[in-house]
């Protein structure tokens, strides 16, 4: 399968690079308005395939997408320190106008995975521009916040974070929800792991993995810049599902038709992933706080949307 990526900075090489490593796709095409970035990247990445797979890697204008079963947006400008998500918002809406109408003109059957910020409000916008039916838009959503929940998590309780089923609901944003109350290891509830092997979740654990998770991004763009291995390697989890049909539970954002009382809105829930986008929504058994808090998300991410003019 052909993978596509407009908008080849950080985040759509490191994407690249991790597609190249997993061997999930025969081809990437990079495409950037700086066709000399999307250039250097391809040639550079393309040097790591002998080591990796056989994935060819290139880069090219948009008539290079045809026949792309998927294609990742990575376009637009990223936060930088001291900036949330949401401030990116009217000039990467503006940047998708013209980009997922490039797209659609080469490949109006590509599924479309979004990664650009803020990223559930661009994936209804991505939904909007493209026309296709909702499923086959799929943002990356809390895809990374889950698997940074499932790190702490992991390293508190010292088994892998593979072993983990925990999930980040809502919004990739600073209103995102940690679902605690159906957080297991293998099948044994947190709490109960923690009490048994001496490492109880306290409250006070609660509370910095809550903060380490949901303030990962500026912890790291203060740091770095910006942020890209995560998501990178989230991004090429999400294709590998599309790939392999596997029907695999994945935290990703889609429009929505009701939450908590809040229509038609894009947020994550664990989604079943497989060669058609998105087939079915598995929102976990919530308690009342978490509930408010999706509300809460549900209500932001809509009102955000709302002010978009398409
Ligand atoms: N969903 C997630 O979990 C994450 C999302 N992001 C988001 O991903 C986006 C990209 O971030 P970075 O790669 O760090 O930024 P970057 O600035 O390194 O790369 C963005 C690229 O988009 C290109 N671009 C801009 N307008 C374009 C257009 N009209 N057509 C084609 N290419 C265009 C630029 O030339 C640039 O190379 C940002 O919005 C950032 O906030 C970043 C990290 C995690
Ligand atoms: C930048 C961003 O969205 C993240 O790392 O979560």
């Amino acid at each position: 399968m052909k993978v596509g990526i407009v908008g080849t900075g950080m985040v759509g090489s490191a994407a690249a690079y991790a597609l190249g490593l997993r061997g999930v796709a025969s081809e990437v095409v990079l495409v950037d308005l700086d066709s000399a970035l999307a250039e250097a990247h391809a040639l550079d990445i393309a040097h790591a395939m002998p080591f990796a797979s056989g994935t060819s890697i290139a880069h090219g204008g948009y008539d290079r997408l045809r026949d792309a079963g998927v294609v990742i947006i990575a376009a637009g400008v990223a936060q930088r320190s001291g900036e949330t998500r949401t401030d990116l918002l009217s000039r990467n809406a503006a940047v998708f106008r013209v980009v997922v109408g490039d797209i659609m003109r080469v490949c109006p059957d590509a599924i479309l995975i979004i990664a650009s910020n803020p990223v559930d409000i661009m994936t209804q916008v991505a939904s909007a521009y493209s026309g296709l039916p909702n499923h086959r838009v799929i943002g990356s959503g809390t895809i990374l916040d889950t698997a940074r929940f499932r790190s702490l998590l992991g390293a508190h309780l010292r088994v892998s974070p593979r072993s983990v089923h925990a999930y980040v609901l809502g919004e990739h944003g600073d209103s995102q929800v940690l679902a605690w109350s159906g957080a297991r290891a293998g099948t044994v509830p947190i709490d109960r792991l923690g009490a048994q092997i001496g490492a109880p979740i306290t409250e006070s654990i609660r509370a910095e993995i809550d903060s380490k998770t949901r303030n990962a991004a500026y912890t790291i763009i203060k740091g770095k810049g910006s942020t890209y291995y995560g998501i990178g390697a989230g991004l090429a989890r999400i294709v590998a599902a599309i790939r392999q049909n596997e029907q695999a539970v994945l935290s990703v954002s889609s429009v929505t038709a009701l939450v908590e009382g809040v229509r038609n809105v894009a947020l994550s829930v664990p989604r079943v992933v497989g060669r058609e986008g998105i087939s079915t929504e598995l929102l976990p058994d919530l308690d009342a706080k978490e509930r408010a808090g999706l509300q809460r998300s549900a209500s932001l991410l809509r009102g955000l949307f709302e002010s978009v003019s398409l």
